[in-house]
């Protein structure tokens, strides 16, 4: 009889936005894949040390355009092979290795170094050979997405990528920004880590996002605007929401970008106060009128009950 295969439950991997900046990372391989991760790196404003005989037209711009990127990555190419243990570039000094190689002999011996010096690997396409792997992703300014199948499907993961960019409004991009600004100068003016002071500035910070929604946020990117919630908020311990805001009294671009707002935004936050006002504002009247009716009648039944026994 056949055995029942055992069930497992597939483990997932820990999604982490690692900081690479300023810090060595050595790829090794010039073909496709490595250009691939070679735009990634350079984003992150790394400092690559690149190992291959042979460079895709593609890297080779990317060498020459390096230092003039306005990210702060370094690229040092050496046109040759990696060999391995034997090598004079030792896995030892950088943060993480990339292989993107058609040698299986030199990748595993790289994967073994690795292991001993405990420097995350990636070797690609060969997943017993990664510590992390690479996943479908975008960048849009600020924001970056990026999933992961668990190895089971790249192609797929990149094609549920298209979707998530597909339908991304391209004005979150200003709310994270708008959203930056003001935090930066929270933390500013009230400054200190930990403590009540951090615990408020949280709460208030959670709230305004909430009560402003995903559109409106890219309005802190104005000046007026912070400044009226600071003062009108902040220093009054309370959380004010777009339509508290004086807009009459606020340079005409920004009433347009406001109304803009107000026509698109069906995510408006938790805190939607103005629509729950609107409906108990509704429910009153509909109340009001109901016993201002049913008195009214309860007045005319007693004057025709007094009238019908007075004569
Ligand atoms: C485990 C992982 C390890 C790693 O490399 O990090 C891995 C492994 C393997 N890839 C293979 C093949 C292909 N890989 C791609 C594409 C990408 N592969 C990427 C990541 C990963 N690939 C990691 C898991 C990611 C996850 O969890 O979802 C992407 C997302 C990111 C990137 O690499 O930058 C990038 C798309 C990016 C984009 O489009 O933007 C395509 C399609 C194409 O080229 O268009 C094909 C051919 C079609 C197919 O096979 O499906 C093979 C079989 C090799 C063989 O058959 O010989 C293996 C080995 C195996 O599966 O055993
Ligand atoms: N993720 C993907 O879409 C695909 C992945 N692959 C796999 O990824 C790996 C890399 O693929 P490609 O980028 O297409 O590269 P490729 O196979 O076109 O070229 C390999 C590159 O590695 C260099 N190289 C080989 N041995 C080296 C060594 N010892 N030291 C330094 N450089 C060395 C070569 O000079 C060349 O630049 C391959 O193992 C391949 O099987 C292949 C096709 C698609």
């Amino acid at each position: 009889m056949e055995k029942p295969q055992e069930k497992s439950t597939p483990t997932s991997s820990l999604l982490l936005a690692f900081r690479l900046e300023s810090r060595p990372v050595l790829l090794i391989g010039g073909g496709p894949v490595s250009h691939s991760r070679l735009i990634h790196l350079i984003s992150c404003g790394s400092h690559i040390t690149l190992i291959s005989p042979t460079i895709t037209s593609e890297i080779s711009s990317l060498i020459s355009s390096s230092n003039s990127s306005p990210f702060p990555s370094k690229i040092t190419y050496l046109k040759r092979l990696y060999k391995g243990e034997s090598d004079d570039i030792k896995v030892k000094d950088f943060s993480i290795v990339l292989t993107a190689i058609d040698d299986p002999i030199i990748s595993k011996e790289t994967y073994e170094l690795c292991k001993f010096h405990r420097i995350p690997i990636n070797v690609a396409d060969v997943p017993d050979l990664c510590d992390f792997y690479f996943g479908a992703q975008f960048k849009k300014g600020l924001i970056q997405v990026m999933v992961s199948t668990s190895g089971k499907g790249p192609r797929v993961g990149a094609m549920i990528r298209d979707i998530i960019e597909d339908c991304l409004p391209e004005e979150l991009e200003s709310s994270v920004e708008g959203v930056g600004i003001l935090r930066k100068e929270l933390r500013e003016k009230v400054p200190g880590i930990g403590g009540d002071k951090s615990k408020k500035r949280m709460e208030w910070m959670k709230s305004i996002c909430d009560a402003w929604g995903l559109d409106n946020l890219k309005l802190f990117k104005e000046e007026k605007i912070r400044e009226w919630v600071f003062i009108n908020g902040w220093e009054k311990d309370r959380v004010v929401r777009p339509d508290q805001i004086p807009w009459n009294e606020m340079p005409e671009e920004i009433r347009i970008q406001y109304r803009k707002g107000m026509k698109k935004d069906k995510r408006v936050g938790k805190l939607d106060v103005g629509g729950t006002e609107m409906f108990f504002g509704l429910l009153g009247w509909v109340l009001g009128t109901a016993l201002g009716a049913l008195f009214m009648l309860g007045l005319a039944m007693l004057i025709s009950w007094y009238m019908s026994h007075k004569s």
